[in-house]
């Protein structure tokens, strides 16, 4: 378990593709004034190439890029900043892989939401490389995380708004505030 500290903490916001977790992300990064990091953008081109082909990633895809997340975390956490990166973490293995990246200091928010809402949020967007397509791998895929130390699991059928306000509750008696 995290410790319960006042110190800087790094936080993820997980979830398969459309759970909201760049817009989740952003507006908790808001609410607790951390910096906010667009997992996404850690990416290889490779990654993002393969995903707009619609091909799955693989676990060794997804190494390289846990590792770069990681290390943002690792600096960030290094200056005495709190981190909010949103990432997939869609498997129990790439979160443990992040946790040791930050020392132990790292809490999940899960974004928790039925495939029929996943699927209308990603129909909805415009301009992203991720086909709605591989939202079924993507759930595949997924080992919930619900249970396991720092993690906190918030419903997506909310706004934006009362999601982000529903995950900063649910992380405060954790200590991240
Ligand atoms: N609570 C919400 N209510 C309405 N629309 C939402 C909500 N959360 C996200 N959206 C919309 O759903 C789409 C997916 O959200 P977002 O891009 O934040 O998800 P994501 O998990 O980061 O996706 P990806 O991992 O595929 O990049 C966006 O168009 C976003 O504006
Ligand atoms: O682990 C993965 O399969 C990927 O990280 C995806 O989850 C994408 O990054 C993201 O969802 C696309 O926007």
């Amino acid at each position: 378990m995290p410790e319960r500290t006042n110190r800087a903490h790094a936080i993820i916001v997980m979830g398969v593709s459309g759970s909201g977790k760049s817009s989740i992300g952003e507006k908790l990064a808001e609410a607790l004034s951390l910096r906010f990091i667009e997992g996404d953008q850690l990416h290889p081109a490779s990654n993002v190439e393969k995903m707009s082909k619609g091909i799955p990633l693989t676990d060794a895809d997804r190494m390289p890029w846990l590792d770069l997340i990681g290390e943002a975390m690792k600096a960030a956490l290094a200056k005495g900043d709190g981190v909010i990166v949103s990432c997939s973490a869609l498997k129990r293995i790439y979160r443990e892989r992040l946790r040791v990246a930050a020392g132990g200091n790292l809490f999940f928010v899960y974004l928790e939401g039925s495939k029929e809402l996943l699927s209308e949020r990603m129909g909805h967007r415009s301009g992203h490389f991720m086909p709605t397509s591989l939202l079924e791998s993507q759930l595949e895929t997924l080992e919930v995380p619900t249970g396991e130390p720092g993690v906190v699991t918030v419903d997506i059928d909310d706004t934006i708004e009362d999601i982000a306000e529903e995950a900063r509750k649910k992380l405060a008696p954790l200590g991240v505030a």
